[in-house]
């Protein structure tokens, strides 16, 4: 029998198990999928036992149901969503339900950051203090709960959650810890001066591991709970995104990943931390060591689409939802959409801007809606890749990977909005594959993540620009670029009834 590893994926929606072998194929696959607990508008929480309940159970099904034999699974590691706020008391039981990256409602602690230190925080941890990011979340329990900040010993990440709850050990990698925005990118470690200038214990950060390093054995009790055997090896893991880049093989600098998840993710390769894009953009800790990569997010990537889905074809196949846009046309017969359903993180900064359609006319049928989401997706991007362009950097490919990969139509509107050359994955499991190619590097199976893509990542169907296509987005995205500044204004009169009407 062969001997695997398990990458875990653990994203906003689902966590997916994948099991590999020593060749990189997919042996099995298992998923479990999770709820968001939506209190309000810009609350977005997850419950951390529902993680651990769903990884487990995915682990059960691929040892009972695919017969995967517990002692032939070497190692495993993980792909994490990142930012979440997961607050542990003295015995590292979970204080309240997880705040998520997607959730917006720390603008005044996003506020107080930036009065309070200004550029310097951004010299120091390479980013904005947004709403999406960890340390917003912390003040916001600081100043909102005052009860369960007292209570609070420890923070993690998602899948340090998920780790801690598997080995016994608390850590987290730096790749997850850059999102925390308490490291100083430049030393690699904790920021004293951010925890001293917010109050925060520095005990409360958890000791850092890189993504590849060896972070336990399963306990005994996992092991029973789970069907594992305790000899298997846990390793680091990495941010989804960081996890996505490996797994896509975005480890040189001219190559560039479209990632199409819950969030959408435009992530270019840096080999240094010369390149200073001001927060603009992210600029976090790769999963391969002592690289870097940068990206810019768009929060409702797919998260529009299955919005728009569940909301208009509740019941319709996806895939058939997603294919019917091919019906309309290039520009979607005049119909834009703007993808700023939960606010957006880049390139606007915005927590209360919110999406549109404009343009709607008589005769526009539903398939012209599900076009215009698709292609307003992939407008939020080409504005990412305009940053790059005005910082000059020059790459040739876009590796697509997450539900942007799954239609060859979706592929190709990508390569005609980029105006470049758009590549899928013969498997399209980024963040998994990445997480299991961990897993394998860290078991020794090869000699780093550069030598293991050799073996594990392989590039399916390339997509060309059209070049009439090409011509009519161009005009097209002129146009979404408008939209932003002239729908603000309409977005905060809006946020403000609802508030006076909550
Ligand atoms: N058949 C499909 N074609 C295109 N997009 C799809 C399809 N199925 C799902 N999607 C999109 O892909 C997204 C899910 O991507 P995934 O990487 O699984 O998410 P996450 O990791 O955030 O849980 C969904 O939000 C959905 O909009
Ligand atoms: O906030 C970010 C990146 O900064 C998101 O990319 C999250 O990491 C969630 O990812 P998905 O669940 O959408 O894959």
């Amino acid at each position: 029998m062969g001997k695997y590893v398990l990458g875990v994926d653990l994203g906003t929606s689902a966590v997916k198990v994948s099991a590999l072998d020593h060749s990189g194929q997919i042996v099995a696959q298992e998923s479990f999928d999770y709820d968001l607990i939506q209190q309000q508008p810009g609350y977005n929480e997850q419950n951390p036992e529902d993680w651990v309940s769903g990884t487990t159970v995915a682990i059960v099904r691929l040892i009972l149901n695919d017969h995967l034999a517990a002692e032939d699974i070497e190692g495993l590691s993980y792909s994490g969503q990142m930012h979440g706020l997961v607050l542990l008391d003295a015995n590292k039981k979970v204080l309240r339900p997880a705040i998520l990256w997607n959730d917006t409602r720390s603008t005044p602690q996003r506020e107080e950051i930036e009065a309070k230190l200004g550029d310097e925080f951004v010299d120091i941890t390479r980013n904005q203090p947004l709403e999406g990011f960890t340390l917003t979340k912390l003040l916001w329990v600081k100043e909102n709960e005052p009860d369960i900040w007292a209570q609070a010993k420890y923070f993690v990440l998602p899948k340090d959650y998920v780790r801690y709850r598997m080995t016994g050990n608390l850590a987290m990698d730096y790749s997850d810890a850059t999102g925390t925005v308490l490291l100083d990118v430049a030393k690699g470690q904790w920021s004293e001066k951010i925890c001293d200038a917010f109050d925060i214990p520095l005990s409360m950060c958890p000791p850092l591991i890189k993504s590849v390093d060896f972070a336990g054995t399963v306990t005994a009790a996992y092991a029973e709970f789970s069907g594992l055997t305790p000899a298997t090896k846990v390793f680091g893991g990495a941010a989804d995104n960081a996890a996505g880049a490996v797994g896509a093989g975005i480890l040189q600098p001219n190559m560039v990943l479209s990632s199409i998840g819950t969030s959408g993710v435009v992530l270019k390769y840096e080999d240094n931390a010369d390149v200073n894009y001001h927060g603009v953009l992210q600029f976090e800790d790769h999963a391969i060591p002592d690289k870097f990569y940068s990206m810019g997010v768009t929060l409702a990537a797919g998260y529009s689409l299955s919005w728009f889905k569940k909301t208009f074809a509740p019941i319709e196949d996806f895939t058939e939802f997603v294919a019917s846009a091919a019906k309309s046309t290039v520009g979607a017969n005049g119909l834009l959409y703007t993808p700023y359903i939960v606010g957006e993180r880049a390139p606007y900064a915005d927590a209360d801007i919110r999406g549109s359609f404009t343009g709607i006319d008589g005769t526009h049928q539903r398939y012209d809606f599900v076009r215009a989401v698709l292609e307003g997706i992939s407008f939020s991007f080409r504005d990412l890749f305009d940053i790059y362009e005005e910082n000059g950097a020059d790459f040739d490919t876009v590796v697509s990977i997450g539900g942007g990969a799954k239609s060859p139509l979706w592929l190709q509107i990508q390569a005609d909005i980029f105006n470049r050359k758009v590549v899928s994955l013969t498997n399209e499991q980024g963040p998994g594959m990445g997480a299991a190619m961990i897993a394998a590097t860290g078991l020794g199976w090869f000699d780093s993540l550069q030598d293991c893509a050799k073996t594990f990542v392989h590039f399916g169907k390339a997509y060309e620009p059209n070049p009439e296509n090409v011509k009519k987005y161009a005009k097209m995205h002129a146009i979404y670029k408008q939209v932003y500044q002239q729908t603000k204004g309409i977005s905060a009169q809006l946020l403000a009834y609802r508030k006076a009407e909550l």
